[in-house]
């Protein structure tokens, strides 16, 4: 498994927008999005490409494009939705599938109460979109579905991850070469309620309002 933590001003600048309380809805979603696209930029260094001829206004030329098939995008719900905007942006071809998963708050076990995604992932490219990766249950059990389905490799982009979190992910998948986390901060620890400090509260109520 390989981590990358984004180290650039930018991310550090808008993260820290993010982070504060009184930033309101509206400019939490937004930022979510522009830190996504940052995010993106890092995480899609290895997607498929081949070379592919075309012919500009002046000769014919050799340039690149997306490896059919393209890339699946799958936020996972709630949280994840305000990070899909960001990514398909940037990489407007690729296919969105959902997988809606909440973490009950009492045992901390992820459940997946949706499913949105092609029966067969066989060779497919996979970039989970989630922004909080605390205790890493849900990433785990989103990873090991998409592996079930034939998925060829896994990249999951986060806002913020925990270190209890990615050491239990190094743990379980920790020699699947196939597995990249993309965040924007490793934070320092989990509190006693599993949220991540310094963190920035619950993403899904800071985006959307209080979850009923
Ligand atoms: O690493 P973990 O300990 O599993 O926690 C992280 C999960 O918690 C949050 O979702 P939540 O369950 O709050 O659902 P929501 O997006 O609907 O708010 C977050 O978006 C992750 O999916
Ligand atoms: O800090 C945390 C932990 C889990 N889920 C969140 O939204 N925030
Ligand atoms: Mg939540």
């Amino acid at each position: 498994m390989r981590v990358l933590e984004v180290d650039h001003p930018l991310v550090a600048h808008k993260l820290t927008v993010l982070r504060d309380k009184t930033t309101p809805s509206p400019v939490f979603r937004q930022l979510t999005e522009e830190l996504v696209t940052l995010l993106a930029y890092e995480a899609t260094r290895d997607v498929r490409t081949q070379p592919v001829e075309i012919e500009t206004p002046v000769t014919r030329t050799v340039g690149t494009a997306f490896t059919k098939p393209t890339p699946l995008v799958v936020p996972i719900l709630r949280a994840g939705l305000g990070m899909l905007e960001g990514m398909t942006k940037l990489v407007p071809t690729a296919e969105v599938g959902f997988l809606g998963m909440a973490r009950n708050e009492e045992t901390l076990e992820a459940i997946t109460y949706a499913e949105r995604l092609p029966a067969d992932l066989t060779g497919r490219q996979v970039f989970v979109l989630d922004p909080m990766l605390a205790t890493g249950g849900t990433l785990r059990e989103a990873i090991k579905f998409l592996f079930a389905r034939g998925a060829a490799d896994v990249t999951c982009i986060c806002l913020l991850g925990a270190p209890e979190g990615l050491k239990m992910l190094e743990a379980e998948l920790g020699d699947a070469e196939n597995v990249t986390i993309v965040l924007a901060s490793v934070d320092d620890r989990l509190d006693e309620h599993a949220y991540i400090v310094p963190g920035l509260g619950d993403a899904g109520d800071r985006l959307y309002g209080i979850a009923g």
